[in-house]
């Protein structure tokens, strides 16, 4: 999306620690749960190594719903403060298959999944049509330490793309369009590319996660599962300190 050029701090070494982390939610129930969580792991010890100064701190903050309102916003934060890793972390659609309901999906990539445009042969994403990147990369040490924890932990989780739309899912058509146009695609939800477009600009890597409160496809809003997975990534954050300190 940029080039080390316009971005120096582009290059940071991966495998630096991650001493200031901002989580980003679209909602206030979602933070509180993400901030519940983290209460849970400072109870159970794991700050004591922040308290020492050797973990991270974790700030966590409102996007707004949808991609714009999260870009502008998680830009702010980063303009404020000084981080070295940012998270979207919420609720969201999951793929059938691939993430039931109740379950946590560790991206492995963050796609604009309907950034593009329609063409007489179909979609075409902007990648495709040479304006930049529908894709952000996740820091995947920390991606694939996260879902593994969970798993130690008895939670079901997968890794996989999740995609970013600026509209919810409604439909079997779109949904099997999505699954066709991103193989592998777990989750879909509407602030990740934002979040991750703004830490990319700054050269910060990013992570999404999300919690499946309902199947991507027909709109059936009445069986979303909102407090359970409101309770998973609540589970989920609690193992944030020490995936980060691993
Ligand atoms: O009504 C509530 O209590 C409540 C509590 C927490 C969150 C919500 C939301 O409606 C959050 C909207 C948020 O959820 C994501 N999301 C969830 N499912 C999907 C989906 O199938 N497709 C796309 N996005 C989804 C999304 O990121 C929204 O920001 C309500």
């Amino acid at each position: 999306m940029t080039d080390r050029a316009s971005n120096p701090s582009i290059g940071r070494d991966p495998q630096a620690p991650v001493k200031r982390v901002l989580i980003m939610t679209a909602v206030e129930a979602e933070r509180d749960a993400v901030l519940r969580g983290l209460s849970h792991a400072s109870a159970a010890g794991a700050s004591s190594a922040a308290e020492a100064g050797s973990g991270p701190a974790v700030d966590v903050r409102l996007a707004g719903v949808g991609p714009a309102l999260a870009a502008a916003a998680t830009a702010a934060e980063l303009a404020a403060g000084a981080y070295d890793l940012v998270v979207s972390a919420g609720i969201g659609g999951g793929f059938e298959s691939r993430a039931p309901v109740g379950s946590l999906v560790v991206a492995s990539e963050i796609i604009a999944a309907d950034l593009g445009a329609e063409t007489p042969d179909g979609f075409s994403s902007v990648d495709e049509l040479g304006f930049g990147s529908a894709r952000v990369t996740v820091h995947g040490g920390l991606a694939a330490r996260w879902a593994d924890a969970a798993r130690d932990a008895g939670l079901p989780v997968c890794q996989g793309p999740v995609l970013t739309l600026s509209t919810v899912t409604g439909s079997a058509a779109t949904a099997d369009l999505l699954a066709d146009r991103v193989p592998g695609a777990a989750a879909e939800a509407m602030e990740g590319y934002g979040v991750a477009a703004a830490a990319h600009r700054l050269g910060i890597p990013a992570l999404e996660i999300r919690a499946i409160s309902n199947r991507v496809g027909p709109r059936q809003r009445e069986l979303w599962k909102i407090g359970e997975a409101l309770q998973a990534l609540e589970q989920a954050c609690s193992l944030l300190p020490e995936v980060l300190q691993s």
